[in-house]
């Protein structure tokens, strides 16, 4: 058998040394310092496996790197990344492209051994090509994800789900309380080939921080008062699975620490124990508030953050996207419809308007309660903004003989458009040429019953 052999691509990073010393025996390293030197020698010379080392680069790098790696993708490439590459989008596009694998400077040598180690067994296999993004999962179709919304920015969050599911990297998710952070996550995961796996959640501020360790990582017999039995952790019940960590920032320094060694080394020690497990988890964590605060007040470890962050996701609050309002509503009517035995026929214009003014501080969770509460409210066949708890402000103001004119056009529009539809919203607002949100908002201005 030709004996393994790894190139080393080193392009202006001085803290990694040579891999040799850390290389099992028997394996055979050349290293180049730039690109078109890897190119002539790949040109005559297969490696079992790459190893690319980056520090500071420029975008025109990233190109001639995104060509060489897209060219010899049949060589799974190991990466070793400063944290200043790591802050640039081009460099973590190549990382969710092309690495199997990659690593932050400074280094851990025997941790990039084994890594070198898992991509050659990888490559033995013949699945290195595989790598890539299915084309069938990039239309930005999520199945049977019931993320509801139509608003450009929910289209193109969809879109995004779509691209980083298949990538076997960490996502870290942001946006505020209540804007579907934990159904994207979960999204994320169905569309991924680990869908069939577990999806384990956890929220890292629920947890009181003395029993977070051994729920992450599990315990042995013996290990403290009351361990009377070795249990599994978290990360061990996720096997092949994901893991969603909300609101990671609440995460204590100390397991910030054990989550990293974790995420590098892909093995875990339960509490008690000096065992390594090898684990296979992907680690998808959410937050609200901005890690990088929480990194400057020294809160949030920096090189946890750019470990996890590599594919950053902003979940828009519902406030950004109040198109969608009426999407929602009418989706969460049906389904508490089904679950009530009471007959509500539909939301009043008023309580339209009502929803599209209010500001959504508790986004989605917010709508869903208040929708709930106006169900088991409401007294007559329509959704009031009172049975919402919410306020409707009019839009009557003090008018002049133009605007009254416009006022009252404006008004005898909608009649006509809803009188020549039948009343039907949909069909009315397209002849207006506004949203069904939009003729809504009208009808509640001009004191239009729906
Ligand atoms: N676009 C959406 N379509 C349908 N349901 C949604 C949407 N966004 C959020 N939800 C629903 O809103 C509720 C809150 O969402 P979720 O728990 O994912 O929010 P979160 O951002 O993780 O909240 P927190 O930060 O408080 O944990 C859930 O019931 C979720 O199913």
């Amino acid at each position: 058998m030709p004996p393994k052999s790894v190139l080393v691509v080193s392009l202006e990073i001085a803290e990694v040394e040579m891999p040799t010393e850390w290389l099992p025996s028997g394996w055979k390293v050349l290293r180049v310092m730039d690109v078109c030197s890897a190119r002539e020698v790949l040109t005559d010379n297969t490696f079992t496996v790459g190893l690319l080392l980056l520090g500071s680069v420029t975008p025109r790098d990233v190109e001639a790197i995104d060509d060489l790696l897209e060219w010899r993708q049949s060589i799974p490439w190991v990466g070793v990344l400063s944290p200043l590459a790591l802050r640039d989008e081009g460099c973590r596009r190549l990382i969710v492209k092309h690495f199997f694998e990659f690593h932050m400077s400074p280094v851990d040598g025997p941790l990039l051994a084994q890594s070198l180690e898992r991509a050659e067994r990888y490559a033995e296999k013949g699945e290195a090509g595989s790598l890539k993004n299915s084309p069938s999962k990039c239309a930005g179709d999520l199945g049977d994800m019931s993320i509801i919304g139509d608003s450009p920015v929910i289209r193109e969050l969809r879109r995004q789900i779509v691209k980083v599911a298949t990538v076997n990297v960490p996502v870290l998710i942001w946006g505020e309380s209540g804007s579907g952070k934990e159904l994207v996550a979960h999204a994320i995961h169905k569309n991924s080939p680990r869908a069939e796996k577990p999806f384990v959640a956890m929220n890292c501020g629920a947890v009181p921080a003395s029993l977070i360790q051994a729920e992450l990582f599990g315990y042995e017999r013996g290990a403290f008062t009351g361990a009377l039995k070795d249990k599994k952790g978290l990360i061990e019940s996720a096997e092949g699975g994901t893991l969603f960590l909300d609101e990671i920032g609440d995460l204590a320094l100390e397991l910030q620490v054990n989550l990293l060694r974790f995420l590098q080394e892909r093995t875990i020690v339960r509490v008690g124990s000096s065992h390594p497990l090898d684990v296979d988890v992907r680690v998808i964590a959410a937050s609200h508030m901005q890690l990088e605060e929480a990194v400057r007040l020294g809160r949030f470890r920096e090189d946890l953050l750019y470990r996890l962050n590599v594919l950053p996701i902003t979940v828009p609050t519902l406030r950004d996207r109040k198109e969608d309002i009426d999407l929602l509503a009418h989706y969460f009517f049906k389904r508490f419809s089904a679950e009530k035995g009471r007959r509500l026929d539909d939301f009043g214009s008023r309580a339209m308007l009502a929803m599209y003014q209010h500001d959504w501080p508790g986004n989605v969770r917010e709508l869903i309660n208040r929708i709930r509460r106006a169900m088991v409210m409401s007294e007559g066949h329509l959704i009031t903004p009172e049975d919402l708890g919410l306020h409707c402000a009019s839009e009557f103001g003090p008018r002049d003989a133009l605007g009254d004119a416009r006022f009252r056009a404006e008004c005898e529009a909608i009649h006509d458009s809803l009188a020549g539809n039948g009343n039907n919203k949909t069909r009315a607002a397209r002849d207006l040429g506004v949203s069904r949100m939009t003729l809504y908002r009208l009808m509640g201005k001009h004191g239009i019953s729906a």
